[in-house]
């Protein structure tokens, strides 16, 4: 199936399906060359993509994970464009986890000030949020994700076949922004991945393409009414509400030196914001026993260490909702009711993190 995300910068599709990269020949347009910005896991895929392409492909392998999303890495990757010949008609594609699609979309967005960019993730997260919604970039060490650009693919193509070789762990990370998008606005996510948790983590069922699709779906929708992230007002939530559990899960990254999975890093943050938004925002006890059962169940982390609080509260200050000295925080005051907390209760917020400590 198919999802169109009607987008500032113009609608493009996201196909997700077993055998989606058999569209890929058909989008390249006029394109006198590729260059094929690929995940080491990914190598033989690349390969194999490259030799069915009837036109000259560079293939830029970069390093794994996190470590690709870094200015030095950047900077290889703008030469290799330069000794590629990349010029205005051509194409870069991404293909990779979320990690080598959000460099390889900054990379498209400023190499000559912007050419098309073909999404191919191969994760699971990578499928159902990072391909899909043009926020693109890399980190800092002082904070995750603060260098890049809203910058949108021609199309981003989810081949399901491509996860039979993603390990379980990273599965299970993926499925974090599932459940994400049935916290903040579709309980049928809930209904389904609580109804089987096993199920949930098998790639090849039905079950499975479902979460995928209405996850994308969600983000589809988020992003059509507000691709810059710039309508929230007051407590009313834009596209910040996909930032849901994300302010402590980046700082959490940041802290740990970018060796924790996005997924297990913002499977903490939606523990604490329950937390948080049933102190502030009267969330159901209900609502925060279900992101225990659904996360942990899932085999995704709900702590982190409690001494690292004061470090992690100083990396949130460089979150990307703050506004000046104010934190303002993605949270719940229902299930499918997401809320900006402006400045909230400092103590509140210390505590929630406590009680994930003894959970
Ligand atoms: N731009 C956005 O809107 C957005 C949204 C969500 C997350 N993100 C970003 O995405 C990143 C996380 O993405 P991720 O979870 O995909 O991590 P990742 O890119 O690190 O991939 C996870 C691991 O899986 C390996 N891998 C990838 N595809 C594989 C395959 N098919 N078979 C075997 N191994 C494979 C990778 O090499 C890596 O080791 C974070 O940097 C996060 O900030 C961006
Ligand atoms: O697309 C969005 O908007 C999101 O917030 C999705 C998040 O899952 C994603 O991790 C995103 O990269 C976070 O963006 P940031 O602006 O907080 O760095
Ligand atoms: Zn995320």
């Amino acid at each position: 199936m198919s999802v169109r995300v009607h987008s500032a910068l113009g609608p493009y599709d996201v196909h997700i399906e077993r055998g989606a990269l058999d569209r890929l020949p058909g989008l390249l347009g006029d394109a006198h060359r590729v260059a094929l910005v690929h995940a080491p896991a990914v190598a033989p895929v690349a390969r194999a993509v490259a030799a069915g392409l009837d036109r000259p492909v560079t293939l830029v392998e970069v390093p794994d994970a996190e470590r690709a999303k870094t200015p030095e890495v950047l900077s290889a990757c703008w030469n290799a464009m330069a000794d590629a010949g990349l010029t205005r008609n051509d194409v870069v594609i991404g293909l990779g986890g979320g990690t080598t699609t959000d460099l390889a979309g900054f990379v498209a967005a400023t190499w000559l000030r912007g050419v098309a960019y073909i999404s191919v993730p191969t994760t699971v997260l990578a499928m159902v949020d990072a391909a899909v919604g043009g926020k693109t970039g890399i980190n800092l060490p002082a904070g995750k994700n603060l260098v890049g650009a809203f910058y949108e693919p021609r199309a981003v193509l989810c081949d399901l076949a491509l996860l039979d070789t993603l390990p379980d762990r990273d599965v299970r990370a993926g499925l974090a922004e599932v459940v994400k998008c049935g916290f903040i606005a579709d309980a049928r996510i809930l209904d389904l991945a609580s109804g089987d948790l096993a199920d949930s983590t098998d790639t090849t069922g039905r079950r499975f393409a479902e979460l995928v699709e209405r996850a994308v779906a969600v983000k589809a929708t988020v992003v059509a009414a507000d691709f810059r992230e710039a309508t929230s007002s007051g407590s009313r939530v834009g596209r910040e509400a996909l930032n849901y559990g994300h302010t402590l899960g980046h700082a959490i990254e940041a802290h740990a030196g970018y060796t924790w999975r996005h997924g297990d890093a913002i499977s903490v943050g939606m523990a604490w914001m329950a937390r948080v938004s049933r102190d502030l925002l009267g969330l159901d006890e209900s609502a925060v026993a279900l992101h225990d059962h659904l996360l942990g169940g899932l085999g995704l982390p709900l702590t982190y260490p409690g001494g690292a609080y004061p470090e992690l509260r100083a990396l949130m200050s460089l979150d990307k909702k703050a506004r000046g000295d104010r934190l303002r925080l993605v949270g719940l005051s229902a299930l499918g009711a997401p809320v900006i907390l402006d400045a909230p209760d400092e103590t509140v917020l210390e505590r929630a993190y406590r009680e994930l400590a003894t959970t």
